[in-house]
């Protein structure tokens, strides 16, 4: 962007000019930015010190080994109809034998236990009374050999971030954390492909990486909490599936433990393989429930020279649309992701977590990146549509920054709605694909349809991916409004062929909806390869796969 373009468009319009800081002429500008309350600090779920709502004081039916305290969250088996299915429960025995293979790395305590039974969004609630802990991949076979054999059941817990409780136990089951499988293996300075062991934090595999001049194909609010093989194991989706795609494409390799402890090695790093069945795509996204993931590799993009992030406000969803239209045409090869919120999420971030807003108010706002290898060639690529943008009236007021701090700062606006939400009290969320000209027609329906019996309702998300990220609070845990919400939120969802489960998978909370986005032939092929992988069902009992009448 040249001085020309700036001194055309009105000063409030770009108060940031890409460049500016780079070229040492911020300290006016900066002032407009570093007002009291703006923060940049990564978000990290789980955060220690959100509220915890929705809770009771229950007895705990038949988990008498974990301590009860105030303000608990609801069990699950309390809270939802669900049965416990003929596992074994673990005995002394088994405690010794589980000390025999991991000496000194099988937790009973209730303190390490309570953290691990609940969900980051304190909404599910297991009674596991144990923890094992596993460094390499022939403890989890030796591990899981013997669950198989007393047909104990097993819960994988990597980061335990999920949104649909899938990572934490229902009842009783053993949880097995990948946390000390955290060793990266190699990295290939010329093909960017890294191997590393399950239990690697994204954020962790992002800065090793990034200090090789690559970066990690996905990115989320959870980075830095979150670990690869759980990545994987959802097929996790985040902020850069518009650019490098899903993990479907650029997972190279896998190694993952069967249920009875076979050890499958497909740990492959080619671009290219077409020997058989692709079977390290069935783990993709199976959430746990076919294998333990041990290993991943993984093809890393080269870190892009040149990045821009623009923040821009929309005077309403068409012109949020358009915008992207124009941003694809424009853009093209440099555009790296397309996000939008709406006014509603800019209030709780500002609410909650005390972020400004960088740009005038307006209905909606949505943030661009550029990634490309030449500042220049960007800039002047991004300018373009600035001002296309901005005189065809599809935007109305923006900003725009390179510098590395002020792109963060605006990422947090969009990374951090899902905490602000979490401070807004019970949150119900929906995670959904849809045609994205339909996109927030559903937002606007339950706006109507709720009325003050919701606390918020919002949408935001990945625009470029066609996923809407919508969420509703009210100050508690509500039978009445969850029943206003589903099944109507599903259905409407099934009209338009959309997905119930864009990129947060099924999990505990929402298996029963796998109906809405896939006939029942295929649901029966799932359970086919289930009892085929998994023929006593030991691995994450309870999870993705409908319970069964
Ligand atoms: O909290 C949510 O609903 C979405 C979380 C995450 O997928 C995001 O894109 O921020
Ligand atoms: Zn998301």
């Amino acid at each position: 962007m040249g001085p020309h373009l700036l001194s055309r468009w009105p000063a409030w319009v770009f108060r940031v000019a890409p460049g500016w800081w780079r070229k040492g002429h911020s300290c006016a500008l900066l002032r407009t930015w570093c007002v009291p309350g703006v923060t940049t600090g990564q978000t990290k779920w789980p955060h220690s010190s959100w509220g915890v709502w929705g809770t009771s004081l229950l007895a705990h039916r038949g988990c008498s080994s974990v301590s009860s305290r105030p303000a608990e969250v609801m069990l699950t088996q309390e809270r939802y109809p669900v049965q416990r299915l003929p596992f074994a429960v673990v005995s002394d025995e088994d405690l010794a034998a589980f000390e025999r293979i991991l000496p000194g790395r099988v937790i009973t305590s209730s303190e390490e236990l309570e953290a691990v039974n609940v969900d980051w969004l304190r909404t599910v609630r297991g009674c596991s009374r144990v923890l094992l802990k596993p460094q390499t991949t022939e403890e989890v076979s030796q591990i899981l050999r013997y669950c198989h054999d007393r047909k104990l059941a097993v819960t994988p817990q990597g980061g335990n971030t999920s949104m649909v409780g899938g990572s934490v136990p229902v009842f009783d089951e053993i949880i097995l954390s990948t946390s000390l499988l955290n060793q990266v293996v190699s990295f290939h300075g010329v093909s960017g492909v890294l191997v590393c062991q399950a239990g690697c934090i994204l954020e962790d595999l992002s800065q090793y990486v990034e200090d090789r001049d690559f970066v990690m194909p996905l990115d989320l609010g959870a980075k830095g909490s979150c670990h690869i093989g759980g990545n994987v194991a959802t097929n996790a989706g985040g902020l850069r599936v518009l650019r490098y795609g899903s993990l479907h494409g650029t997972v190279l390799g896998l190694e993952v433990v069967l249920a009875d402890g076979s050890i499958l090695d497909c740990l492959s790093s080619l671009r290219k393989d077409n020997t058989g069945y692709d079977l390290k795509q069935l783990f993709i996204g199976s959430e746990g429930t076919l294998g333990v993931i041990t290993a991943v590799s993984i093809l890393c993009p080269p870190k892009p020279k040149a990045v821009n992030v623009a923040f821009l406000g929309c005077p309403g969803f068409t012109e949020v649309l358009r915008t992207f239209s124009s941003c694809k045409g424009k853009l093209g090869e440099v555009l790296s992701a397309f996000e939008f919120m709406d006014a509603g999420c800019m209030r709780l971030v500002q609410q909650h977590l005390h972020l400004s807003c960088p740009v005038r108010e307006s209905p909606f706002y949505v943030l661009v990146e550029t990634s490309g290898s030449n500042m220049e060639h960007d800039e002047a690529k991004l300018a373009a549509f600035l001002e296309d943008a901005l005189d065809s009236g599809l935007v109305t007021d923006g900003t725009v920054a390179t510098d590395q701090r002020k792109m963060k700062t605006l990422w947090a606006l969009r990374e951090r709605i899902t905490e602000a939400l979490s401070r807004d009290g019970y949150v119900y969320k929906y995670d959904i694909s849809l045609p994205v000209e339909q996109l927030y027609d559903l937002v606007v329906d339950l706006r109507a349809r709720l009325g003050p019996s919701a606390k918020t309702v919002v949408g935001y998300g990945h625009l470029g991916d066609g996923n809407l990220h919508l969420n509703v609070t009210s100050e508690a845990f509500s039978p009445g409004l969850l029943g206003a919400l589903e099944p109507y939120v599903y259905e409407w969802t099934a009209g338009q062929r959309g997905s119930v489960s864009a990129e947060h998978g099924l999990g505990f909370r929402k298996r029963d909806v796998l109906g809405y986005s896939k006939p029942p032939s295929a649901i029966q092929l799932m359970r086919g390869l289930k009892a085929l992988l998994d023929p006593k069902g030991i691995l994450n009992p309870y999870k993705m796969l409908p319970s069964q009448a």
